[in-house]
């Protein structure tokens, strides 16, 4: 069965999805690490691609920008697709010094002031949790490619533009968020509620500290580490 919003067909969907915000970076991380990558989804333009990695069946599909945009794509794979097990491979901002362009960083939690878990299913918390065992296949598969990970808190924010970065301040000091983002506060709500698995990798792609920021060329195409850790996770077979 197909969706509004998905038009592969059941099956063609593997257990395991990353998802990235940008459709260019799902093509490619499909054209550049799974064998037989075949076009599954372009409905929007939010291409879904499902091939193999290490022969383990994997789909890559973008959810768009923002929390309403990944909760109908989330929850459509979850739901509809029998799907169990989604990472997010997205971009982050850097709130704290210690973060460089490039670093990858995997969410122990994504905070949000965001009302999409009380809408979505009466949950009234702003801080939700990932996947234990998805983010210790993520944080193993690092380390068997020797690759570091930052952990922390995500902001999981509506906002891209502010007029002022005032309430920074309480998201940065008061609810510990290192990195920001706008889509895994609505991806890990859906997973719980659904009793699935969801996960968030992100790459620092710019710092509200030192104002240095990537191309969106660099966006798409040179976050490999983190694509790797995803895709070696997703491979895992005990996952
Ligand atoms: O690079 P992606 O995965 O899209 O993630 C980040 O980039 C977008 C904003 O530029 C938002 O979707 C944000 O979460
Ligand atoms: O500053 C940033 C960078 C990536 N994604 C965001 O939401 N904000």
């Amino acid at each position: 069965m197909s969706t509004p919003h998905n038009s592969a067909a059941p099956g063609q969907i593997a257990k395991t999805v990353l998802m990235p915000g940008d459709p260019l970076r799902s093509k490619f991380i499909a054209e550049h690490f799974l064998d037989n990558p075949v076009l599954v989804n372009n409905l929007r333009g939010v291409q879904g691609y499902t091939g193999s990695y290490h022969g383990v069946p994997v789909t890559v599909m973008a959810s768009g920008m923002g929390m309403p945009s990944i909760g109908i794509y989330s929850w459509e794979l979850f739901k509809f697709y029998d799907v169990d097990n989604i990472i997010r491979v997205g971009s982050a901002g850097a709130y704290t010094a210690d973060l460089n362009l490039f670093d990858v960083f995997l969410a122990d939690a994504a905070y949000s002031e965001s009302t999409y878990a009380l809408v979505q299913g009466g949950n009234t918390a702003h801080t939700l949790y990932p996947s234990a065992a998805l983010n210790a296949k993520l944080e193993k598969a690092a380390a068997k490619l020797g690759i570091e990970l930052h952990e922390g808190t995500t902001h999981s924010s509506d906002v891209f533009y502010r007029a002022n970065d005032g309430y920074l301040q309480d998201v940065i000091l008061n609810h510990h968020c290192k990195v920001v983002e706008m889509e895994s506060f609505a991806l890990f709500a859906n997973a719980a509620v659904l009793h699935k698995n969801a996960a968030t990798i992100l790459t620092v792609s710019d710092s509200f500290v030192t104002h240095q920021e990537t191309t969106p060329q660099e966006r798409e195409e040179s976050f490999t580490r983190m694509m790797q850790v995803a895709l070696e996770a997703a491979a895992d077979q005990s996952l």
